[in-house]
């Protein structure tokens, strides 16, 4: 019997783990010494000695420097790889002080993981987000007042460029990492911040109690996101065959077609995101394009400038090109 709080079992960590890292050649774990990361790196080597094959492990750690502690952990985790068998790399990661130091942590994280994923001549990376995480990250979403796209929140297997970014324990429940690492007896390290105040992520980690009771569940949320997921899949290919007719790139943006006009509100809305990123040089913010969007609908001809672009419209449809430099 298994219930949302007990360990997870061989054959349930063999079919997450052969799912999520199918395909895949090397993968560099990415352990920061947490319990979702040491529980990923534990459960992933027993998965890889049964099995007797599949993806190279290997696993790195990021030594931001921020906490006196961090070098201890970084060397538990130098232990557990080290009686596994598996090679662990420190990656230095030292992060200026300043503010906006979460955004800038995980900056820094990536850029050392993919240089190092790159060096040992890996595909892919694995992190240990949860289904917990998931859940917070949607919550975030919907005060953000995020579409599809956003709401669709992690993805378990994300393209970064010529990597993949892998997360095989998305849908698992942090507490189910935890019984397993307690199952085993290994421990942990409790990084303070996760429950420090200042952060939206930990104060709604601790509303989580009253959601829940809400109905706002960590099961539901994840599972609206892989719903986001589909509608904004599909939502993207219906875009690519409309642009394949209505949309033409040009030397220095891109022109929307008449045609362009008789489509439906949201695949209207993308293709004139597309047409103002090929001629701009930012990212659109979806309330500026939302209102861009209004005045096309209700003004028969007129021009505007959004995210780097100026955007031309009359009754042959839209026209985008650089937006002028500002004077002044
Ligand atoms: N110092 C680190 N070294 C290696 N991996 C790390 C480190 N910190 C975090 N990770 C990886 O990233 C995962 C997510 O960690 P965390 O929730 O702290 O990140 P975050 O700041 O929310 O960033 P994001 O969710 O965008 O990756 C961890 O489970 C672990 O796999």
């Amino acid at each position: 019997m298994t219930d949302a709080t007990s360990a997870l079992t061989p054959s349930e960590c063999d079919a997450l783990f052969d799912l999520r890292f199918a395909g895949v050649g090397h993968v560099v774990l990415a352990v920061s010494g947490g319990a979702d990361s040491v529980a990923m790196l534990v459960l992933a080597a027993e998965w890889r000695e049964r099995r007797k094959e599949g993806p190279e492990l290997s696993v790195a750690t990021v030594a931001h420097a921020l906490r006196p502690e961090a070098d201890g952990e970084v060397a538990a985790v130098a232990r557990l790889c080290a009686e596994r068998g598996l090679p662990h790399a420190r990656l230095a990661g030292a992060i200026p002080p300043g503010a906006g130091v979460e955004a800038r942590a995980r900056d820094t994280r990536y850029a050392a993981l993919l240089a190092h994923a790159s060096e040992v001549g890996a595909d892919a990376i694995a992190t240990a987000h949860t289904r917990d995480d998931q859940a917070e990250t949607v919550l975030m979403r919907l005060g953000a007042g995020s579409g599809p796209a956003g709401l669709a929140a992690m993805r378990p297997r994300a393209e970064r460029g010529w990597i993949a970014h892998l997360r095989p324990l998305l849908e698992s429940p942090k507490a189910r990492l935890v019984a397993s690492l307690q199952e085993r007896r290994i421990g942990w390290a409790e990084d303070a911040m996760n429950a420090d105040p200042a952060y939206l992520r930990a104060r709604l980690r601790g509303a989580r109690d009253v959601l829940e009771r809400e109905g706002l569940t960590a099961a539901r949320l994840g599972a609206l996101a892989a719903r986001m997921a589909r509608v904004e899949d599909a939502l993207e290919a219906a875009v690519d065959a409309a642009a394949a007719e209505h949309f033409v790139r040009e030397e220095d943006g891109a022109r929307l077609g008449p045609g362009w006009a008789g489509l439906a509100d949201e695949i209207r809305l993308r293709l004139l995101a597309r047409a103002i990123a090929a001629a701009g040089d930012g990212p659109i913010r979806l309330d500026r394009l939302e209102r861009l969007f209004a005045r096309i609908a209700a003004e028969p001809r007129g021009a505007a400038t959004l995210a780097g672009a100026k955007a031309a419209w009359d009754s042959r449809g839209v026209r985008t090109t650089p937006a002028p430099p500002r004077r002044g």
